[in-house]
């Protein structure tokens, strides 16, 4: 469980003493998650939920991702938004460690997304583009494809020890990704997690996005298949090309993608599968045995990796009717 962070109740009578919140009824752990300590806060004046900040994010990006939040939100996008104390800062620490309070996002992640949930996860997609068009700050991707070969670069040995010959295999990925990699699609902040677990729903419609804690500037058409990724591939490994029409219809249904984007979807699909099997191969060999923490199995975006580079027509369906 991802609660790295114990708070006392004088900590937390400290921390909101700055705000207009009231003082705190309950704060409970939430086991979910692996990057954060996160916590639902109930106070007078309302449910919200807190966040430490531990070690992956760089406290100096916190106001990249906590300003994206908040202009989200005051863009009617439907994300949880941070709230500022009295002197209007919103970065806040708690023991030694950086937090933020943000309002409490209604509705549940799905674990086995329909074609309809995909279709909405595609369309909420496209409303978090639009609604992040102006956003002021940038931030560079650090995991975008220029990454890529110098992080596996420091991972062969583990690839190696995952599958026998894995290795060249993804050198040769990483070579043609490279050579193939679009240059001028489209760009601007993407969500770049946009996994199931941090998409919420209400009745079966969409309800928000949380976790922009990877958000960065990047094509927008890679954030689509970062979701085809993640959305698409059902439990035996086989891509659900109805799930993936229906993502990329409910995205087009409000921002029509152009040639060129459709036409590079196969390409991108191929990069981020290689993007998270990379963090997830990392984060394999980084996690000593018996931590709180499990990481994600990098076997399954290499079987992903592999459907890419065996049948890359598989992702160029153009939009659904
Ligand atoms: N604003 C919010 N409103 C409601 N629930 C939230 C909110 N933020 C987070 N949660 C809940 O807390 C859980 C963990 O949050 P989050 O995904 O941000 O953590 P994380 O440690 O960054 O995890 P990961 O990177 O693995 O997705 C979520 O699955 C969700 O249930
Ligand atoms: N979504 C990532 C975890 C980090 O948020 C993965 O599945 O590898």
């Amino acid at each position: 469980m991802a609660v790295y962070t114990d708070i006392t109740d004088e900590e937390l009578a400290q921390l909101l003493a700055d705000f207009d919140l009231g003082a705190a009824l309950s704060l409970k752990g939430v086991a979910e998650g692996v990057e954060n300590s996160n916590f639902l806060l109930e106070t007078e004046a309302g449910r919200y939920f807190l966040t430490v900040y531990e070690k992956r994010v760089r406290e100096e990006e916190l106001p990249f991702f906590l300003g994206l939040m908040r202009w989200l939100h005051d863009h009617g996008y439907p994300s949880a938004t941070p709230i500022a104390d009295r002197a209007g800062e919103i970065l806040k620490r708690v023991r030694g460690k950086p937090c933020a309070i943000v309002t409490f996002l209604s509705g549940l992640s799905v674990r086995r997304p329909t074609v309809a949930h995909c279709r909405e996860a595609g369309e909420g997609l496209a409303a978090l583009h639009l609604a992040a068009a102006g956003f002021p700050l940038s931030r560079h991707n650090d995991l975008g494809q220029a990454a890529w070969a110098p992080m596996f670069a420091r991972l062969k040995a583990e690839a190696e020890g995952l599958k026998p010959g894995l290795s060249a295999v993804i050198d040769a990925d990483l070579a043609s990704l490279a050579a193939r990699w679009p240059k001028a699609l489209p760009a601007g902040v993407i969500h770049a997690d946009y996994f199931p677990d941090n998409v919420f729903f209400t009745g079966g419609r969409f309800a928000g996005a949380i976790d922009f804690y990877f958000a960065c500037n990047d094509m927008l058409a890679y954030d689509i298949a970062v979701a085809l990724n993640a959305w698409c591939f059902e439990a035996d490994g086989s891509f659900n090309i109805t799930c993936a029409r229906a993502l990329v219809a409910g995205y087009e249904s409000r921002r029509p993608l152009s040639a060129a984007e459709r036409g590079a979807l196969p390409v991108l699909a191929h990069g981020a599968a290689m993007r998270f099997f990379l963090t997830r191969l990392h984060d394999w060999r980084a996690t000593p045995a018996g931590a709180l923490v499990r990481p994600k199995d990098p076997l399954e975006y290499e079987r992903k990796l592999a459907v890419h580079r065996s049948s890359p027509d598989l992702v160029l369906f153009g939009a659904a009717a």
